[in-house]
């Protein structure tokens, strides 16, 4: 980031003279810092930077360093501007759009698209500069920690209204004062929703963006679409508000796909007032940190017959134990166990036994917005590598000038893009569709589109690790952003129905439909 105070004007000469261990100044980009208290600082080392000391060291600060060490250390040691120049690098300040080529979707890079209005615009600036201001500077520390996004984070998110937005169009838009951008209910789509995953994809860190309420983009839908009258007046102003936390809990131990085995009782107390709830679920996202968990439990005989949802709070029996999964504890993915946990008859969603319909018509939306994510995860992580493949030196050329360098570019440019593509085809559809007929009409060809988005997003993985070598399998520096991907984009590929059931699904849904035809 530019310094804003005004500062002393240096010349080079000046600089020259200060190359030493008792004073060691640089230039980064038109900038002068003293860097003389911090040579014993310097994670790498004293010897490298007195190499460059009283020298212009721009190349070398941005080979070895992301933007974002000077964002954060770059303040404290500066002194000085050189006399007559200005900064010649064309960084991204926080909020603003990326210039690097496809780095945005197309729109955005000033091409037209049929499915964009100026609130979409006025939305998405909102909510960058919302995570660019509070969280964009921290993220990577907390991921790398651990550290699950905290309370006061939600109720910020609720209190401007981006956790309602990630919820589709409908009257729970209407429980919260505002939406980002100042978008109105009426005016607001399922492209604004898919606005809302995909900056928060672009914080680059799966673990904590996953900690930022993925748990109620999956878990809240069910109470929303299928919900008593009590649950909706009384959970949802809660949850969009940031005051309380929901999460999904489906998965168990031993089913994973296979919804219809799972095998968590609820038994209903012989008054008809209570269910008891025994059984174990695995792998819930924000279980950890969870006030609510909407819960798939068996009520009746085997089968997908047998299953209803149920909302049970944390309360005495309800257990979590963080998981440590591929992504970091940030997700609080959580193990849940519910040992003799009684919860109201008035909890259920949906009727009893008619759970699997509502599991089913859930999944719709996870899918989609899972594609999302993906498609803008595997986005970022082009821009990064296209950046690098411009600045990094090998045998004494850019990377760039390499043509296998820029084949496996061109692989993920054209991935990435295609996918955008068709996500708005759906989308789109999705505007035209209620929820009912979503299920009807686009349970293929969501399953289809997870499908290849996971399949692509696994090569985008793959181009991406060998253009940034080592850096990519090292956590922190230049490379963290595709060391996280390549540790997390097969994430996609399981949950929320896995690959394999996606690709089975998209042709069994055809073939639904399928004619009397012949060739
Ligand atoms: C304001 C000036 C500087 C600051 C605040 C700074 C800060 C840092 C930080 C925080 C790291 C660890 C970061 C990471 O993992 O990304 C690092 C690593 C490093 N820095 Fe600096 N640095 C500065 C200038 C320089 C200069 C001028 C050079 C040499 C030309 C240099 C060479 C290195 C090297 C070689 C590493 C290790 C990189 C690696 O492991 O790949 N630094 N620096």
């Amino acid at each position: 980031m530019a310094p804003t105070k005004t500062l002393r004007q240096v010349t080079r000469e000046e600089v020259a003279k200060n190359n030493t261990e008792s004073s060691c100044w640089i230039i980064v980009d038109s900038y002068v810092y003293d860097l003389t208290k911090f040579l014993g600082l310097h994670p790498g080392g004293e010897g490298v930077i007195l190499k460059v000391a009283g020298k212009d060291a721009t190349e070398e600060f941005y080979g070895l360093h992301r933007q974002e060490v000077m964002d954060k250390f770059g303040p404290r040691y500066i002194i000085g501007q050189i006399a007559g120049e200005k900064p010649k690098l064309d960084l991204t300040k926080p909020g603003e759009y990326s210039k690097v080529p496809y780095a945005e979707a197309g729109y955005l890079q000033g091409r037209p698209s049929p499915f964009y209005k100026e609130s979409h615009i006025r939305f998405r600036d909102a909510i960058r500069k919302f995570y660019d201001d509070e969280l964009t500077a921290d993220a990577p520390t907390m991921d790398a920690m651990g550290e699950a996004p905290d309370r006061e984070t939600y109720q910020k998110m609720g209190k401007i209204g981006l956790l309602a937005c990630r919820l589709g169009p409908g009257p729970h838009l209407k429980v919260v004062p505002e939406l980002p951008g100042g978008v109105k209910p009426e005016e607001f789509d399922y492209f604004h929703e898919l606005i809302s995953h995909e900056e928060t994809t672009r914080l680059g860190i799966y673990g904590f963006a996953e900690g930022l309420a993925s748990g109620m983009v999956i878990g809240l839908p069910p109470v929303l679409a299928f919900g008593p009258k009590w649950m909706k007046e009384k959970v949802v102003p809660e949850v969009l508000s940031g005051n309380k936390i929901i999460c999904l809990a489906i998965t168990e131990p031993t089913v994973g796909s296979d919804v219809a085995g799972l095998s968590t009782t609820a038994v209903k107390t012989p008054d008809g007032k209570h269910y008891i709830v025994n059984g174990v679920k695995k792998w819930i996202t924000n279980g950890s940190f969870s006030d609510y968990f909407t819960t798939a439990v068996r009520t009746g005989g085997p089968g997908m017959g047998g299953i209803s949802m149920l909302l049970i709070p944390r309360s005495e029996g309800v257990e979590t134990k963080i998981i440590k999964t591929s992504g970091t504890t940030s997700a609080g993915t959580a193990y849940v166990t519910f040992d003799n946990v009684k919860v109201p008859v008035e909890n259920l969603i949906g009727g009893e036994n008619k759970g699997f319909q509502v599991i089913m018509a859930n999944f719709n939306h996870e899918r989609w917005s899972m594609v999302v994510g993906g498609t803008r995860a595997a986005r970022l992580v082009t821009e990064e590598c296209f950046k690098w493949a411009n600045q990094r030196m090998v045998f004494g050329k850019k990377l760039i000038e390499q043509p296998v360098i820029r084949l496996k570019l061109a692989e993920m440019l054209a991935a990435v893009e295609t996918l955008q593509g068709a996500l708005e085809v759906v989308t789109y559809q999705m505007t035209k569709l209620s929820y009912k007929e979503q299920a009807l009409h686009l349970a293929g060809p969501l399953a289809l589109l997870k499908y290849q988005t996971t399949r692509f997003t696994q090569r985008v993985s793959d181009n991406a690790v060998q253009i940034f070598g080592g850096r990519a399998i090292t956590r922190t520096g230049m490379g963290r952003v595709i060391e996280a991907f390549q540790r997390t984009n097969k994430f996609g590929a399981i949950l929320g129905g896995s690959e394999e059931i996606m690709a089975d699904l998209g042709v069994r849904q055809a073939m639904k439909n399928f004619p009397q035809a012949r060739l």
